[in-house]
């Protein structure tokens, strides 16, 4: 870890973790890191070579060597595989439909994570990291953790918004709550753990939220 500023975020799909993490780190001059995207990306990968993402060998050995490049910058998203720009593709529905098979195993997890350690401990500004294990397994000697919630129809009808109405009911709880659902086997990220601040933003607007996530970060540093 550095002796820089680290904020861990975690929370369930559309509960706002990575449009508030990169306000937050915006606020406090940090750099971001989105860890959701690394497991998309190695999915997008995966889904791009062919290779089965149920056959536990060839997923491993995909995690080990794809060709990543992720950026830091809370304001310009830099994510590549092997040079190509996957920042749209991987929010596709294909990959929030994967992307659990992927995160779901534990070696797998092992080489991502110690990815995230890395990217956390070279950021010379100190980071806002964001997932789903970040305050629990990846950082949780960090100076803030917080839990960002919200209620299942509130996050359905964010991500709705979000993908432009192209997705209807049945296709949004599958992407999201059967997602995290399946997630929930591997990650712990319904309950604030000892020591991580719940905000819940179910009624709280965009900038309330970041408002509120700052107003916890202050707190936890005794500002
Ligand atoms: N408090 C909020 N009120 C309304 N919309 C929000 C709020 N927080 C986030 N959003 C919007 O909800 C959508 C999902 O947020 P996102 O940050 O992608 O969530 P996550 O990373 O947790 O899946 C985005 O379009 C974002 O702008
Ligand atoms: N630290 C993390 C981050 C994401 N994941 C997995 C679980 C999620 O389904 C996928 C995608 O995460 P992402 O944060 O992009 O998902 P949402 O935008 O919240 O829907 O990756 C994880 O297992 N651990």
């Amino acid at each position: 870890m550095t002796d820089t500023l680290v904020i861990a975020i975690d929370g369930p799909s559309g509960s706002g973790k990575s449009s508030v993490s990169k306000a937050v780190a915006r606020h406090f001059n940090l750099e971001y890191l989105d860890t959701g995207a690394m497991y998309r990306a190695l999915t997008w990968y995966c889904l791009n070579e062919k290779v089965d993402v149920e056959d536990a060998t060839a997923l491993v050995t995909a995690a080990r060597t794809f060709p990543y490049v992720q950026g830091t910058s809370p304001d310009e998203e830099v994510i590549e595989v092997g040079g190509v720009d996957v920042r749209e593709a991987i929010r596709e529905p294909r990959i929030s439909e994967a992307v659990s098979s992927v995160a779901s195993n534990l070696e797998v997890r092992q080489i991502l994570i110690d990815l995230q350690r890395r990217f956390i401990a070279e950021a010379k500004n100190g980071m806002v990291a964001e997932g789903r294990d970040i305050t629990t397994v990846v950082a949780p000697d960090a100076d803030a953790r917080v839990l960002l919630t919200a209620n299942e129809e509130v996050r359905l009808a964010r991500r709705g918004l979000q993908l432009g109405g192209t997705q209807n009911k049945d296709q949004l709880v599958h992407q999201v709550s059967e997602r995290d659902k399946k997630d929930s086997k591997t990650t712990s990220f319904t309950e604030a753990a000892p020591g991580v601040t719940l905000v819940d933003s179910s009624d709280l607007n965009f900038e309330e939220t970041i408002d509120a996530v700052i107003a916890a970060v202050n707190t936890a540093l005794g500002r």
